[in-house]
């Protein structure tokens, strides 16, 4: 098991280049079981959910094929084994198994999926969905049952306004006989993506990117090829870590709009952000204002980005609140942060971030993807090195992070702990 130590002090400078979206790739490999021949899916992103979810496709029977960044699934030879816990308790994305084998096999059984621990995750509205369509759903013992005599097209109207819900129910509805509509949709950039690998297999689908999606159901879906979008989480990450300690960083092959919340942030703080057709250049400097920021679905404020921004705001001068809408506990990486000197209070929903004191390396764990992140950004601001363990959860979400950093500059490198530290980390 390795730790990363992170040397603070350095400016970053130059380019780094985007991966692939996580939240689309997890998405999109299941969706690829749906076809009745091949689909290829380029602009990977090369980390460890993509890993798992190609053990759990080549488990069902796929035949998976990687190449650098493409990877092609033959799906033909599919058939609907269980998924038992296990690999799918390593990642959120494996409930999408749920709507894509009960769409192809009008059944499926499924272990509960993991992800990040944020407080209560719950997937009623995944469920309402798939009964809807007429799918019989139980729960037993950890693994989630779902099969339907038929599926068929029905009008759901979601509670609450979810990405899973609304992809996972799109899976299922494009296989069903007639007309879905999800109502009160999730409108998240990467839905559009799904909508479009389901598209170029055949299936009709209207209004991804609102909050009202139809679909007409169909029999038969047809392999294609697809190009997975940027990933504005990872996008977002190195605007905020060139925030923090940059002379000059491009970040190339995005989708600026997808980021204009943060962009309108960054530019509050007093950051120079300038927006080009695909790559945005940020230009910082070393007299930021603290700002009050509150997560919201898709187009506000994303909430993966509310814990590495908080490492921004503790540089900054003055208070900034931070509130996460979304996710009422998504704060484990604040006690970490105060380790390194911040001054921050948990108030509720929001975290009360008082900018401008000075940090210090320290011994931190990442208890998520995110909190991860946040936690290399405030290595990079702080004084000495950092030591952060947890490394899977970064693992989970980041291409190559320490290479992107290095290619800008910053100085950090992995360490194998010991077998002290690593007890001293199992019983934490
Ligand atoms: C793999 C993936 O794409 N993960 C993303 C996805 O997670 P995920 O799809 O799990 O998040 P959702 O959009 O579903 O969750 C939003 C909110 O709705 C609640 N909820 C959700 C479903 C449900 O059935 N019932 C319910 O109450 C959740 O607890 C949460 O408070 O969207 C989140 C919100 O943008 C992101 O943080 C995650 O990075
Ligand atoms: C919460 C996240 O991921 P997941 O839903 O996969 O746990 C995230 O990407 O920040």
């Amino acid at each position: 098991m390795d730790k990363l130590m992170v040397e603070g002090g350095h400016a970053l400078s130059g380019q780094v280049h985007i991966s692939g979206a996580k939240n689309s790739a997890v998405a999109l490999i299941p969706a690829a079981i749906l076809a009745d021949s091949p689909v290829t899916i380029d602009n990977l992103p090369l980390i460890s959910d993509v890993e798992v979810l190609e053990d759990l496709l080549t488990h069902i029977g796929a035949d998976v094929e990687l190449a650098g960044e493409s990877i092609t699934v033959d799906p033909r030879s599919v058939t609907p084994m269980p998924l038992p816990n296990g690999k799918v308790k390593k990642l959120r994305a494996s409930y999408y198994m749920m709507g894509a084998m009960l769409g192809k096999f009008k059944k499926a059984e499924i272990g509960l999926p993991g992800g990040c621990n944020l407080g209560p995750r719950p997937i009623d509205q995944h469920i309402k969905g798939f009964e809807a369509l007429g799918a019989f759903v139980s729960n037993e013992q950890g693994s989630i049952y779902l099969h339907a005599n038929e599926l068929t097209g029905a009008r759901i109207y979601l509670d609450v306004v979810s990405v899973g819900a609304t992809i996972n129910i799109m899976l299922a509805a494009v296989k069903a006989k007639g007309r879905t509509v999800i109502e009160n949709a999730a409108k998240e950039p990467e839905i559009i993506d799904v909508a479009t690998i389901l598209s170029s297999m055949g299936a009709v689908i209207k209004g991804a990117g609102t909050d009202v999606i139809r679909i007409e159901g169909k029999d038969e879906l047809k392999g294609c090829a697809h190009t997975i979008i940027p990933d504005r989480i990872e996008a977002g990450t190195y605007m905020i870590a060139a925030a923090t300690m940059g002379s000059e960083v491009t970040i190339e092959n995005i989708i600026p709009n997808h980021l204009e919340s943060l962009t309108a942030k960054l530019q509050e703080m007093g950051v120079d952000v300038l927006v080009k057709d695909d790559a945005i250049v940020v230009r910082s400097n070393d007299h930021l204002k603290g700002v009050d920021i509150k997560t919201l679905v898709h187009p506000g404020f994303p909430t993966d980005l509310q814990q590495p921004v908080t490492s921004l705001l503790a540089k900054a001068k003055g208070t900034s609140i931070i509130t996460d809408t979304i996710y009422n506990a998504r704060f484990k990486h604040i006690d970490e942060l105060r380790r390194m000197g911040a001054d921050i209070k948990i108030e509720g929903r929001s975290a009360m971030v008082n900018g401008g004191l000075k940090l210090e390396g320290a011994r931190v764990k990442a208890s998520d993807l995110r909190a991860g992140a946040a936690l290399v950004i405030a290595g990079l601001l702080a004084d000495g090195v950092t030591e952060i363990t947890g490394l899977h959860h970064i693992d989970r979400g980041y291409e190559a992070l320490e290479d992107k950093l290095i290619g800008l500059g910053a100085c950090l490198w992995r360490e194998e702990m010991t077998d002290e530290e690593q007890d001293q980390l199992k019983s934490s």
